[in-house]
């Protein structure tokens, strides 16, 4: 069985939460027992809504931060247990995209100078190999080779994410972590940033893992898509699966992916309105929200009583999409 590019054991992230007034520590599970896995050339989506702990996730899975517990394994070498210098070697074929285009260039530098850091770093070239690598570079991602001596504030937000996804392939990663890299786009520059990421895939034979809370999004890019609640994986599917998922919190997150459609709309207020003369709660969220009422629900799910908290918030967001 080939080995896949990364993969991740029981992995835990506590954060320690010290109040200094009363001197007590409280310990946040940002990340619970996640466990997944990459193969070459595949793109894992990840979907869950804000504070599930995706970006904490994705800072473990890139080195950038030590979990509590548990392995990551990328390449068949764990990221968890590198030294300095090997983590310095791994970086080199692991890299990410991060939402905020402007803010991850550098302001004062010419977006040629920012897609050169990393060949710098690396020692990779002299200055006229960089450049012709970054000439390379920005017409793969679809801009003019000219626009390397111009500065980020001259260039659109989707211009730029194609800067940050250039600068992200200069040194021919393996594994590229896109981290809400499409949230801040609007709809048509969006999908065009999707089909540049797949199009690079295909020529470049890079793995992705697509970090989102816009189901849609997702579903246009992964393979499979792992489904995040409360700092742990609720399931793993393939993404043409997805509209047959079981598990009630990927209904939920997809019915929520609905609301644009107003006949669907239309069905899932009729739904959540019998639901709600029935149970008092809406359809989607009847078993988290009504947990004694309905053991069954929070099994499947693995609920358990600190995500409870997790769950009304998701609840209160359910009421408001519905309306
Ligand atoms: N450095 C930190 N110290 C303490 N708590 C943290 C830290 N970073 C994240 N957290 C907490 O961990 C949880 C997960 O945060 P994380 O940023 O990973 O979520 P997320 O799903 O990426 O959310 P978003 O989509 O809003 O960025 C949150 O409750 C957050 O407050």
């Amino acid at each position: 069985m080939k080995q896949p590019l990364l993969s991740v054991a029981n992995l835990k992230k506590h954060y320690i939460d010290r109040d200094t007034f009363f001197a007590r520590k409280k310990v946040l599970p940002a990340i619970e027992n996640v466990s997944l896995h990459v193969d070459r050339q595949e793109t894992l989506g990840i979907v869950g809504e804000s504070g599930c702990g995706k970006s904490t996730l994705a800072r473990c899975l890139m080195g950038l931060e030590q979990p509590t517990s548990g392995q990551v394994q990328f390449d068949g070498i764990e990221i968890t247990a590198a030294g300095p210098e090997l983590l310095r070697q791994l970086r080199r074929k692991l890299q990410i995209v991060f939402q905020d285009p402007y803010a991850a260039l550098n302001p004062f530098k010419t977006v040629g100078d920012s897609i050169a850091e990393p060949l710098i770093n690396y020692n990779l070239g002299n200055y006229h190999e960089r450049q012709g690598k970054i000439d390379q570079l920005l017409i793969a991602v679809g801009l003019k080779s000219e626009y390397k001596t111009r500065y980020p504030h001259q260039f659109s937000g989707g211009q730029l994410q194609r800067i940050n996804i250039a600068r992200a392939l200069a040194l021919n990663p393996a594994l590229v972590v896109c981290d809400e890299a499409v949230s801040n786009l609007d709809g048509i520059v969006k999908a065009q940033i999707v089909d540049l990421l797949r199009r690079l895939q295909a020529e470049h034979h890079i793995s992705y893992i697509f970090i989102s809370h816009d189901l849609n999004v997702v579903k246009r890019i992964a393979d499979r898509v792992a489904v995040m609640l409360g700092g742990k994986i609720v399931e793993i599917l393939p993404a043409q699966d997805l509209e047959n998922a079981r598990h009630p919190y990927t209904r939920y997150l997809l019915s929520a992916a609905l609301t644009g459609d107003p006949a669907r709309r239309r069905q899932r207020n009729k739904s959540a309105a019998l639901n709600e003369a029935e149970h008092g709660y809406p359809d989607i969220l009847t078993g988290c929200a009504l947990k004694h009422r309905c053991p069954e629900f929070c099994e499947q799910c693995r609920v358990e009583e600190p995500l409870l908290k997790t769950i009304g918030s998701i609840h209160q967001v359910a009421c408001h999409l519905i309306g």
